[in-house]
């Protein structure tokens, strides 16, 4: 299969958005090998005057400032090169993770949220110092090639006697970037799946002990180290092999120009200085060997800049212009069809939902119920069909209009804000305390946020709360904004039934303005909503009134757990 030129667009912004500081760099380094370049000319002019007994301070000094001129060089393109390769991690930083936002939950699906984080984290890093690498790589070129002009200028035939050996010099430096970039592209690939694998880990570490698998999981984290190492192994060995081959290779090429100018000085067509400049020449035009340790940095770059193109590549859901028109929160599915893996786990032709009622969704395990509810707020696009809300297809809204209209609470919702205020707050801009005390009494929440060490300031990390408190949390969150549509996927699960009843008051309370839509797994949250929606296989198998479907025993089966 071809490979896809994958990494240059990261890559290639990278290098146009840090332009100035890669300019920055770019001059630097021109200036220092410039510098360079010119000290060897220096030094066999002062050789020369020293040797015929002239006056020697105009040369010496030149030498000085030379010198000077090049550490000063050097000192700055270390400082740009630092400062360019912090910039473009953090823009590609930003720009990833935005894209990972925007993205969705299929993101962390497909790449798992260990791998987008070892993306995120140590593949942007290493791509980040692309930029400068490439920057640096091409002005560093400029000095080998420099020495070489300067050695033809200073006598052609030992020019002719380096030139000799160049071919064998490419040829290496393009067997090393082939198997250098193969082995970091295992290597990296081999990283994120033990991350990914931590992170899964470490999400689960309460059914690891409890399963007392903790040996067996340490086994399974490591699983790819051997690959990890087989991989870093081989880098080691390929940028070693390269460096003794240029090491064995490059002497004799300094060797072959400095036999060439002995016999031009025996011959007396060469003098000693000139002799001493061709081989500092023949030094720096070999100086391309380093290029070997910034090669293989620049192509881990570009195999770390693919990883974070890939999740470039993930598809973000489209937004369109329009806006609601006044409604109630009425929901169509048309069609309506989720597939997985080629596996149907939703098919909906036709669903109306009424507006300003409330609507609980119930089935068995795995019927389909998060996968309808995921449709309704646009969590997920239908693979075929579409879904209405008030007579709008939900991908034609604008992402506000949706977020607005749309509200949710789920089963184990994240703390995302900072304290358990900013999480209850989170996506209003200034709901004032009282909204969000407010919420939280709705939720049956406000009695252990206030018992919480700060109460609502408490940082969430320091908030010891039960899966039922989490629940709550979320279920506050989503009051704080009252949107025409409120989705709740089975998050009163972890409620007992006292404090499911209570926040059943709220959510139940007749409200003509706005629908809700409820994943519900007891019959007495079923019976209190207008109608349900009874789903089986991902089928539709009835919709009506609870108290109607009450009388098919396979309809009471549903709730046979006796929730
Ligand atoms: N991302 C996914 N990839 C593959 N299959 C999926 C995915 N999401 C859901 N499914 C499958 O779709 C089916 C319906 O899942 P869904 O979560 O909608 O069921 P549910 O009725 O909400 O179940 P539960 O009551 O157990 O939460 C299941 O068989 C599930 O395995």
């Amino acid at each position: 299969m071809p490979r896809r030129p994958f990494g240059e667009a990261p890559l290639r912004d990278g290098l146009r958005q840090g332009a100035g500081l890669a300019a920055l760099v770019l001059l630097c380094t021109l200036a220092a090998a410039a510098a360079t370049l010119a000290l060897p000319a220096a030094l066999g002019r002062a050789f020369d005057a020293v040797l015929s007994g002239e006056d020697a301070t105009g040369p010496v000094v030149e030498c000085g400032l030379l010198l000077g001129a090049a550490a000063l060089f050097t000192a700055l393109d270390a400082l740009a090169t630092a400062a360019l390769g912090a910039r473009t991690t953090a823009r590609l930083r930003t720009r990833t993770l935005r894209h990972v936002l925007a993205a969705g939950p299929r993101a962390a699906e497909r790449l798992g949220p260990g791998d987008l984080v070892a993306r995120l984290v140590g593949n942007a890093a290493q791509a980040g110092a692309a930029p400068a690498t490439a920057v640096a790589l091409a002005a560093g070129a400029l000095l080998p090639a420099g020495a070489l002009v300067a050695l033809v200028l200073t006598d052609w035939t030992t020019a002719v006697a380096f030139a000799v050996g160049m071919p064998l010099l490419a040829l290496l430096l393009r067997l090393f970037v082939r198997a250098s970039g193969d082995s970091s592209e295992r290597y990296l690939a081999a990283q994120g799946l033990i991350a990914g694998r931590l992170v899964e880990a470490v999400r689960g570490a309460r059914t690891v002990a409890a399963a007392g698998t903790r040996d067996r999981e340490a086994a399974r984290i490591l699983g790819p180290l051997p690959e990890l190492r087989r991989q870093g192994l081989r880098m080691w060995r390929v940028q070693g092999r390269s460096t003794a081959q240029a090491a064995t290779l490059l002497p004799l090429l300094q060797l072959s120009v400095l036999a060439v100018a002995g016999l031009r000085v025996a011959a007396g067509e060469l003098s000693v200085g000139g002799l001493f400049a061709a081989w500092r020449y023949a030094v720096l035009a070999t100086g391309i060997g380093a290029f070997v340790g910034q090669l293989n940095a620049l192509v881990r770059a570009r195999r770390a800049a693919d990883r974070l193109q890939e999740v470039l590549d993930l598809p973000t859901p489209h937004h369109g212009p329009s806006q609601l028109p006044a409604g109630t929160g009425r929901l169509e599915f048309r069609g309506a069809v989720v597939r997985h893996a080629g596996r149907t786990v939703l098919d909906v032709p036709v669903l109306r939902l009424p507006g300003g009622s409330v609507t609980a969704v119930v089935g068995r395990s795995g019927s389909g119920k998060s996968s309808l509810a995921a449709l309704a707020g646009r969590l997920e696009d239908p693979s075929a069909g579409s879904v209405l809300l008030d007579g709008v297809p939900l991908p034609e809204l604008t992402h506000t209009a949706l977020r607005t209209a749309v509200t949710q609470a789920f089963a184990r919702p994240e703390l995302v804000g900072a304290t358990v205020h900013d999480t209850i707050a989170l996506g209003v801009r200034d709901p004032g305390e009282a909204r969000v005390v407010q919420a939280a009494r709705e939720a049956c929440a406000h009695g252990f946020v206030r018992r919480l060490p700060a109460g609502y300031a408490t940082p969430c990390p320091s908030a010891p709360l039960s899966g039922g408190e989490r629940q709550r949390v979320g279920l506050a969150r989503a009051f704080t904004r009252p949107g025409r549509l409120l989705i709740l996927d089975d998050a009163l699960s972890g409620l007992d039934s006292a404090t499911a009843a209570q926040v059943g008051e709220v959510l139940f309370h007749p409200s003509p303005s706005h629908a809700r839509l409820v994943v519900a797994h007891r019959p007495e949250t079923a019976a209190r909503a207008d109608r349900v929606v009874w789903l089986e296989d991902g089928r539709v198998r009835a919709v009506g009134p609870h108290a109607e479907l009450w009388r098919d025993p396979a309809y009471r089966e549903v709730f046979g757990g006796g929730e």
